[in-house]
């Protein structure tokens, strides 16, 4: 008896003790409590107030950071990180699904530059119950859709790990000189624009966290969890928009347009009212219940289509030369004065205030 209370008292004082030097009482595996508490102060925090390289254009806080050559193009350099059982499990995205998405959520945030892809640089950490045949259908995904953008993979690093498989890659890319599209490029009086409806990755994740990847779907179904598993980039449409040769804001939607419209509001120190009535909403979402369907369009996330704003004037000239293309735009909005609000338009209660809610590492 003596032996197995002995050990336990110990570990009940030494988890005092630890909850002491963290400041409170805590039972977790590791030392400290997790101490970060939101992903965007914690990024405004580990911030440089100042760079030394004079060609840097854009540092941290878009999508993507922005250096100029000598050339005629700025450079374009950005790095996301996939983490098994955070962006992926083995049941909801193929060893193929996840190359493709590795690559192309990263794709996303050159195109939400106003830029294209050049190259890509992929770091993996690879646990033992990871085989050499998976790794290779994930490299797969990632080069077929490179393909496309005549990509070409020029470097990264491999590694063991433990516990969960990590994939990060690194994209670099290009736009003309001095026409990156910021999200600090928003002024009161412009229209906010979508490239797509929203909601489908969501709603795609709900299916394939429900009854796992290899499971029977119906056509409708099928193209919710593709739309999860195998975003396409908007890279075209963000050329489009950047061809007009006019100001405009974009961003691309990883964590939910509630989000990205804050970060648009934000950085442009306006605020952003959006219409519910104009959100765009997808034929697969439509027998949807409409409160679970709005919350999957607003906070969602995942989608990767592009929100953004242009000047009202340019708004017909913008939205014919999508249309040209064959590619899809829709307006859900002005922008107005403020202070980084986001309002939503509801079509009876007016104007409701938007929480910045959408995905956050360490919140949700
Ligand atoms: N650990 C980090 N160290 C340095 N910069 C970071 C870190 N995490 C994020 N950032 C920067 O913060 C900004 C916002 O990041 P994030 O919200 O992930 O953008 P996105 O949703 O477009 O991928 C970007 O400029 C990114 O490069
Ligand atoms: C198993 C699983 N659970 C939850 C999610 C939902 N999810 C994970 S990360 C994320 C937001 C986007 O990822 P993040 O790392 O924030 O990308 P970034 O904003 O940096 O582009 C969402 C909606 C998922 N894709 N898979
Ligand atoms: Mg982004
Ligand atoms: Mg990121
Ligand atoms: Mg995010």
């Amino acid at each position: 008896m003596i032996s197995m209370i002995l050990p336990l008292t110990f570990l009940i004082l030494e988890r005092m003790r630890l909850g002491l030097l963290c400041g409170h009482l805590t039972l977790r595996n590791s030392e400290c409590d997790l101490m970060i508490h939101d992903e965007f102060d914690w990024i405004n925090k580990i911030k440089p107030k100042s760079h030394y390289q004079s060609h840097l254009l854009e540092g941290i806080g878009d999508d993507a950071s922005v250096y100029k050559t000598d050339a005629s193009y700025d450079e374009i350099i950005c790095v996301d990180t996939l983490v098994e059982d955070v962006h992926f499990k083995k049941t909801t995205l193929s060893p193929f699904d996840i190359g493709h998405k590795a690559l192309a959520v990263n794709i996303s945030d050159v195109a939400a530059m106003g830029g294209w892809p050049v190259f890509y640089l992929v770091s993996v950490a690879i646990p033992s119950d990871w085989s050499e045949e998976e790794m290779e259908e994930l490299y797969k995904g990632m080069s077929s859709l490179a393909e496309g953008y005549k990509m070409d993979l020029i470097g990264g690093d491999t590694v063991s790990t433990t516990d969960k498989l990590v994939i990060s890659v690194t994209v670099t890319g290009r736009v003309e000189a001095g026409k990156r599209l910021l999200r600090k490029n928003a002024l009161p009086g412009d229209i906010v624009f979508v490239t797509g409806s929203l909601g489908k990755s969501a709603a795609g994740l709900a299916l394939l966290l429900k009854r796992s990847r290899n499971a029977h779907f119906t056509a409708r179904e099928k193209r919710l969890t593709i739309a999860h598993q195998r975003p396409r980039p908007k890279v075209e449409e963000a050329r489009v928009i950047n061809s007009l040769n006019t100001r405009g804001a974009l961003n691309d939607i990883s964590d939910g347009i509630g989000s990205e419209a804050h970060e648009i509001a934000e950085a442009s120190n306006v605020s952003i009212e959006l219409d519910e009535s104009s959100l765009p909403i997808a034929q697969e979402l439509q027998s949807v219940d409409t409160a679970k369907r709005l919350e999957w369009m607003l906070f969602g996330g995942e989608d990767f289509e592009l929100v953004g704003t242009v000047r009202e004037n340019d708004w017909e000239l913008l939205s014919e030369a999508m249309k040209k293309e064959g590619l899809s735009l829709y307006k859900i909005g002005t922008v107005k004065e403020g202070r980084g609000e986001v309002w939503l338009k509801k079509e009876k209660n007016g104007l409701v205030r938007l929480n910045k809610k959408g995905y956050n590492h360490f919140k949700s």
